[in-house]
C-alpha cells in the first residue's frame, strides 16, 4: 500500500499560520510526509479573491520554501470552471489508481458548509477528509442528518487513514489560530501590522506587489 497522500485546497488570499500551523500539527500526528497546497482559480461560494492566481501562488512558495513538507499543485488554475473539489480528486484518482490513500484536509468551518458542496456525497468514495479545528465555528453539524453522517464515517484509528484509499473522516486534535485571510486583508487595508498572523516572507511579497491596498 502506498503512503497517505494528503491535499490540502484553498484560496490562500493569502496564506497565513492559521493554514500552515494546524496542518503541520496534522502532519505529525497523522505521519503524513507531504501535503499538497491546491490553489482554487474560481472558488465556489464565496467573493472571488483579491489577488490573482499567479500572485496566490506566489506566496504559496514565499511560504513554504524552507518548508519540504510542502509543495504546490496549480492544476486547479488551468481551469475556466469552478474548483469543485470532486472534480479535482476525479482527476487525482484517475492519476494515482484505485489503492492510493488519498486524505482532503479542510478546517472546521469548511466541515460545516459541506452539504452545500457540488457533489459532496461523492467525496469520501475519492479521499479522507482530514479536518483541523477552527477556533469560533460550531463542533457539532448544523443538522441531525449531518451529524449522522459525519459519526458514521469518524474514525479514531489512524492506520484506517493508510489502509484505506479514502471513507474516513480524521478530527484532528490541532492548535487553535484566531486567523482568517479576510482579517489579514482587512488589516492591510487599513495599513495595521500583520507580523504574528503570516510568515514574514508573504508580507514582504505582499508590500512589493502592492496587494491588499485600497
Ligand atoms: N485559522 C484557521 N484554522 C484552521 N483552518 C483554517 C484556518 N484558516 C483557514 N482554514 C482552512 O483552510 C482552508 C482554506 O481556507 P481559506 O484559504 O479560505 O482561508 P480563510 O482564512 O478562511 O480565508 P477567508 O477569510 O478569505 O475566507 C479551509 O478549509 C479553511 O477551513
Ligand atoms: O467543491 C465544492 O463545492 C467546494 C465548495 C467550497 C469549498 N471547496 C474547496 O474547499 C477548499 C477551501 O475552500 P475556501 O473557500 O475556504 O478557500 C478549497 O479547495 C475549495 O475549492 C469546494
Amino acid at each position: 500500500m502506498s503512503e497517505l497522500h494528503a491535499l490540502f485546497g484553498g484560496t490562500f488570499d493569502p496564506i497565513h499560520f492559521g493554514h500552515l500551523r494546524p496542518v503541520e500539527a496534522l502532519a505529525q500526528q497523522v505521519g503524513l510526509k507531504r501535503i499538497t497546497l491546491l490553489p482554487n482559480n474560481v472558488p465556489p461560494h464565496r467573493p472571488q479573491p483579491e489577488a490573482n492566481a499567479a500572485q496566490r501562488v506566489d506566496m504559496l512558495r514565499c511560504a513554504t520554501e524552507t518548508l519540504p513538507l510542502f509543495e504546490i499543485d496549480t492544476r486547479e488554475l488551468q481551469r475556466e470552471t469552478p474548483s469543485w473539489t470532486v472534480a479535482t480528486l476525479e482527476t487525482l484518482r484517475a492519476e494515482r489508481g484505485q489503492q492510493q490513500p488519498l486524505g482532503f484536509i479542510i478546517g472546521q468551518d469548511s466541515l460545516l458548509t459541506l452539504a452545500k458542496w457540488h457533489r459532496w456525497q461523492d467525496l469520501l468514495s475519492l479521499c479522507h477528509l482530514l479536518v483541523c479545528k477552527r477556533p469560533g465555528y460550531a463542533t457539532e453539524m448544523d443538522s441531525p442528518e449531518m451529524q449522522a453522517w459525519l459519526d458514521h464515517h469518524i474514525t479514531q484509528d489512524v492506520q484506517q487513514l493508510h489502509q484505506r484509499a479514502a471513507g474516513c473522516i480524521w478530527l484532528a486534535e490541532t492548535p487553535l489560530y484566531n486567523i482568517s485571510a479576510t482579517e489579514i486583508r482587512q488589516r492591510r487595508h487599513q495599513n495595521l501590522a500583520c507580523d504574528d498572523l503570516l510568515p514574514a516572507a508573504v508580507i514582504a511579497y505582499i508590500d512589493r506587489a502592492g496587494l491588499y491596498r485600497d
